[in-house]
Order: C-alpha cells, then structure tokens, then sequence
C-alpha cells in the first residue's frame, strides 16, 4: 500500500484520475464554466466568459466567445486570458479584457464591429483592471482597477494580486505600511480621443461602480483598502472632474451600484454579506436630486445583477427559493413584471449567483446549468428560452452517466423552520452512505447547479455516496431576515438546521445512520469541524479551509474584524461566543476521523486554523490528518493539487464509511 504522503497508484487515485480524464479530457481547448453573459441591446450578438482547460495542469485560462449557429465561437484569438465582454450600447464596438502583455494583469481591449483584424488594446492602467462599463451614450468606459498589492476576497482564493510564484522562492513574505498598490481605483477611457484620465481621488478606495449617467459615476468606496474595509463601505457619487459625495451608508453591505442612463435615479442592493462581492438582497432606488430612497418589492426575490434597460425600465436577476428569477421594475410605479422564474441555476457553474444581461424589448441572456444540464448560453423572453450554444461534449456526458440525480428537498428545523437543499443520489435504492456537502459563506446558496460547483459531489456519488447540499438559515435566496439569521449566531442554529436534516433523510429511508460523512469549504470548513464536535454521529469529516479557533482566526484572518463582528455584534459577549463557538475548545468531545485541508497562502481562513484542529484531535486520540497544498490560498483550484485532494477526499471516505 502507498504510505499516505502519496496518492499516486492507489485504487482511489487511478479512479479519481481516470474520472477526471474522462470527464475533461474531450472538453481540452473547448468552452466550460460558462460566466458574465452579455448580449447587444438589439439582441442579436452575444458574449460570454468561459474557461478553458488545456490540460490537468495549473489553473485554466479564460477566454471570450459568441454564439453563432448554435456553436461556439472564439471571440479573440489573443494569447492568454480574455474576460468580462461588453458591448457598447451602440452594440458595435466589444469592450473586454485581457492579459496578452502580463499573465494576470488585465488590461481593456477594444474590438470593432466587422472588424477582421484583432483588438486593440487601450492605454495600460497602473494595476489591473477587475470589471468595466461603457457610458450610457457610449462615448467611455470606466475601468475597476486593482493596484498589484490589493487584496483577493476567499470566492477570488484570498492572497494578494501579486503572483507569488514570480518571486524568487527565497523571497520573504513582507507586510509592512500599505502602498499604493493595495488601492483600488477607478478611470475613465475616452476612445475617440485616447485619453485615459483618474477618476477617484487618493484616499478613496472604489470596490465596485457602475455609470450613474454619462458624466457621473456611482461607487461602493471606503477611505481604507483592506479586505475587512469592505463590509463598512458607502454609496457614494463621484463626477467626472473627481467631486465625491456620500449618497447612502448602511447597517449592512452595499453593492451592485447602478444609475439609470440619465443619472436622476442610482439603484443598488442592500444586503447581509459574508463575502466580498456577494451579494444578494433588497433593491433601493435613490433619488439622486432629492436624495429619497425606496426599498422595492420583488416579491421576495435577493437581487443579484442590475441592468437599465432605459431611464424607465431597470432589469433585474436573483434567487427566491432554489429558483433563478428575472424580472423588469417599472421605476416611475415601482410595477415589476417577472421575465422568468426557473429551477435552473442561472449563473453558470462557477458564477457564484445568478447573472444575466437585458435586450431593450426585455429578454434576458443567461447561462443555463443544472446538476444534469451542462452550462449552455440562453436568451429567455415571452415567447420562452432559445438554447444559443451548449458547452456539452462527450466529457460531459461521461459525467452525467455516473452523477447520479439531484433533486429538491425540505426538512422542519426543531424550532419549526422550513429548511430546503439540494439532494444528490447515486442510481438504484437507499439507505446510501451520506456525505453533507456544507457551503460557505455562510451567506450563499446551493441550487441546482452542474457538479453542483465542485468536483468532489459528483465523484463522490459515482462511488455510491449521496451528498446533501443543504441551506441553513443564513443562506440566500430566502430574503433578509432569513440571511440575517447567521448573523451573531454562526454554529448556532443552523447546527440543527443540518442534523435535522440528517434526522429525515434517515427517517425517509435515503441515508444510512451508521455512515455520515461531512465535508465543506471555508465556512462549510468551520461547520464540519464544529459539527464533529456537537454530535457523535459523524463516521468521517473533511474540513477544507476551516475555522477552527475564533481567537486566532480573528488574530491572523485580513477579514477579521467581519468575523468578530459576525461572532457577537456585542463586544460584551464576543469573548465568551469565541470560545464557545470553536471547534478546538470542544475537540475533547470529537470521536470522528478528520481529514483537514488547508492552503498554505490562505489570508481568509489562514492554514494554522486547520493545523490547530488536527493537533487537538491527535491529543485527544481522533484520527486525524493534515495537508498543506503550498502554492494554494482559501480552496484548492489548481492542477495536480486538485488530483491529490480529492484523492485523499476519496479515500477518507472510503477508509471511514465505505459505500
Ligand atoms: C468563516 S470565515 C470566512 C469564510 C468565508 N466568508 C467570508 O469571507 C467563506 O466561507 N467564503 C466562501 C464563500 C463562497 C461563496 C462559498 C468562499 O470563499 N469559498 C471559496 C473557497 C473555497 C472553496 C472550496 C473549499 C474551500 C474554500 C469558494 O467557494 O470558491
């Protein structure tokens, strides 16, 4: 047998390789992940971003393509990553990004309509740039602009924009005063006359914005770069000769900023977050003359994605329930009509929430993709969904011939809650060996959503496991006060909200209580450590990226002053939460084998959180194992780490509660 420092030429390995080959292996050079559709407001060109994959090495690359006669096409032929297309609202000229000069650093291109020769790249900005947005009347693009020092939210992997393998491997890691490449800032490019000008004042640092009007622009800033800076940050506007004025603060998170093409009115999203970025929540519109605010009713939807069709119409996407909803708000009688309202994931599988752009007659182009519906480029309107291309090939449907089924379930919490997730199982007959898959966050969402955005789910169910995908009360899609419910309570009651669910698929004959299995990642990390310590039911755990120790997260984390608020919002009380509420202090009551899995560049979740658990199972006499991916921050995403993990996934299980 292989001693456990490989996973090479074990039964597990050969298989997880093999799987892995034969799922991606006939996609190498093709479109997956499907993310940032766009479409012209005539409807008829589209754009999205995809991921490629040339082999199971590193990370794949991304690149741009259309839809045309139901295949896909390559927008630009640039060499390395293209991302984040956009077409001008006259639809002829595309917007993009790309890094041909610098791996990593992005930079805009232009590209004419017709145009047979290749993009032109704009003048470099200082830094690279993150997204962009043409004016309402076309005439410039402003540019999101990350300095090479900023911070990477977890969703984006944590570290720094700084490739740590262009450093000398000797090289110290080095934190001192913050420079100016911790900043992010916004520009402005003019093509007719190519002028790229500043736009955001030093001392301001802009993490997401959008045009509110031609000469104005709306922000979510904050007067501090850090990754924790963001949950404070403000709506503020900014002209273009650089006057910034708050327009809204808030108890919670703001993002999506949004102002309609004659800047009276700037919509944005008002939300409970626990990650940068993400975020889904309540619509506000805010008179920008009189400074009036309205909250919107969409009929319980948590808004996602904000598109003007015009000064009137503001399109919108996000999640009620399991389901990805569209839908157009009337803003003068604040009406809204509903474009859609599907249980397939509208985000792609790796757009973390549901994503989508408008046509002026209000279609909406989305990506498509369920547990058995590979990623496919959709434009949705009355007259129903028109499927432009898919991204299915033979891999895929290798994989859909051993995932298994996902299907819709909902469990009573004990105190009467109405708790829903997503259930995948193997074909054939229960009671099956069960592993929950907990997500992170805590405030996201599982829907039904292809390979349920990991590759450890359907592996798992084609070696005869069902995963259940649960949503705790703190998770989206079920409004705010559901989200909130987290807040001040992490390891509280949605510990009972995933044993209770435990409890009924048992009870419904789905799941074998001799063989339960946890694994999650980040905050999914935090809960199957916890949970192995509140109940004994656990046969095998896998903590990827976990909190284990509140006081030394919050000692080391760059997000941790979210997470102490998060803990307790009183500081009475958050000495004693942090105890209570850590794994390590209970792991005397643990019994359960833990596999824990860490990145070694993880600023979030930094890996000593899950080296801390390890070491207090092992004094306790807890099987436990620990590994380290050196060259990976929050998650495990590039090849052939991704391999080993999850191989050493496989076979914990299997060593530990055998399908
Ligand atoms: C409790 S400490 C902070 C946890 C963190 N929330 C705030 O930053 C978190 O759980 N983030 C997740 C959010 C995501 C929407 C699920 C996250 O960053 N996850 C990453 C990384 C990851 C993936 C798999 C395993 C471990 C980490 C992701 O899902 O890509």
């Amino acid at each position: 047998m292989a001693s456990s420092r490989e996973t090479a030429h074990t039964e597990q390995g050969d298989f997880v390789l093999g799987h892995l080959l034969a799922v991606h292996e006939p996609g190498f050079g093709k479109p997956s992940n499907l993310r940032e559709p766009h479409v012209t407001r005539d409807g008829t060109r589209t754009v999205v971003t995809a991921d490629v994959l040339d082999g199971l090495r590193g990370r794949p690359r991304t690149a741009l393509y259309t839809a045309t006669d139901g295949r896909f096409r390559q927008v630009s032929a640039l060499g390395g990553s293209a991302r984040s297309g956009r077409f001008s609202p006259d639809g002829r000229t595309l917007a993009f990004l790309a890094d041909r000069a610098v791996p990593g650093v992005f930079q805009l291109h232009l590209r004419a309509d017709g145009d047979l020769g290749e993009a032109e790249p704009a003048p470099a900005v200082p830094g690279t740039v993150e997204y962009l947005h043409w004016s309402p009347d076309g005439r410039r693009v402003l540019l999101g602009v990350a300095g090479l020092g900023a911070e990477l939210s977890g969703g984006q992997g944590s570290g720094t924009n700084h490739a740590a393998d262009r450093a000398e491997p000797w090289f110290p890691h080095v934190e001192d005063e913050v420079g100016d490449e911790a900043w992010r800032s916004l520009w402005v490019y003019t093509p007719a006359t190519g002028v790229l000008h500043r736009l955001s004042p030093e001392g301001l640092n802009c993490w997401e914005a959008g045009w509110s009007g031609p000469d104005r622009v709306a922000a979510i800033s904050s007067t501090a770069p850090g990754e924790d800076d963001w949950y404070d940050a403000a709506l503020t506007l900014i002209d273009l000769g650089g006057g910034v004025r708050t327009l809204l603060t808030s108890e919670v998170q703001l993002g999506l900023p949004a102002g309609s093409p004659d800047g009276r009115v700037v919509a944005v999203v008002e939300a409970v977050c626990s990650d940068r970025w993400l975020v889904a929540g309540d619509l506000l519109l805010l008179d920008v003359e009189s400074g009036e605010t309205r909250r919107i009713d969409t009929r319980g939807v948590d808004v996602t994605r904000l598109d003007w069709i015009d000064d009137v119409r503001l399109g919108y996407l996000g999640q009620r329930h399991l389901n990805s909803v569209a839908g157009v708000l009337d803003t003068t009688s604040g009406g809204v009509s509903e474009v859609f309202d599907t249980p397939v994931a509208c985000g792609g599988s790796t757009g973390m929430h549901t994503d989508g752009a408008f046509t002026a007659d209000g279609r909406v182009c989305t990506v498509h993709d369920s547990y058995r519906l590979p990623p496919q480029l959709v434009l949705s309107g009355e007259g129903g969904d028109r499927v432009l291309a898919s991204t299915s090939h033979p891999g895929t449907d290798h994989l859909l011939s051993v995932a298994g089924t996902s299907a819709p379930v909902s469990w009573r919490a004990p105190d009467g809650l109405e708790i829903e997730g997503i259930l995948c199982t193997p074909d054939g007959d229960g009671p099956f060996p069960l592993v929950v898959n907990i997500h992170g966050g805590p405030i996201w969402q599982f829907r039904d959503m292809w390979s349920m955005r990991s590759q450890w789910v359907p592996l798992l169910v084609a070696r005869g496991y069902a995963v259940l995908n649960p949503n705790p009360r703190g998770s989206s899609g079920r409004g705010q006060a559901f989200a909130g419910m987290v807040a001040g309570d992490m390891g509280g009651a949605d510990t009972h909200d995933i044993l209770s669910a435990i409890d009924a698929l048992v009870d419904r004959g789905v799941a074998d209580p001799t063989r339960i299995g946890l694994i999650g990642g980040s905050y999914g990390g935090f809960m199957s450590s916890w949970l192995v310590t509140q109940d004994d039911r656990f046969a095998a755990a896998v903590p990827v990226a976990p909190v284990t120790d509140w006081r030394s997260q919050n000692l080391t984390s760059n997000i941790a002053a979210w997470g102490a608020r998060f803990l307790s919002p009183s500081p009475d009380d958050r000495e004693a939460r942090t105890l209570d509420r850590s794994p390590v202090v209970h792991a005397g009551k643990a019994r359960t084998p833990c596999l824990n899995v860490a990145g070694a560049l993880d600023n979030c979740t930094p890996p000593g959180q899950a080296l801390e658990f390890h070491r207090a199972l092992r004094a306790n006499g807890v099987p436990s194992a620990l590994v380290v991916y050196p060259q990976e921050g929050h998650g495990v995403r590039g090849y052939p780490a991704q391999i080993d993990f999850l191989t050493r996934v496989l076979a914990w299980f299997e060593r530990h509660m055998p399908a």
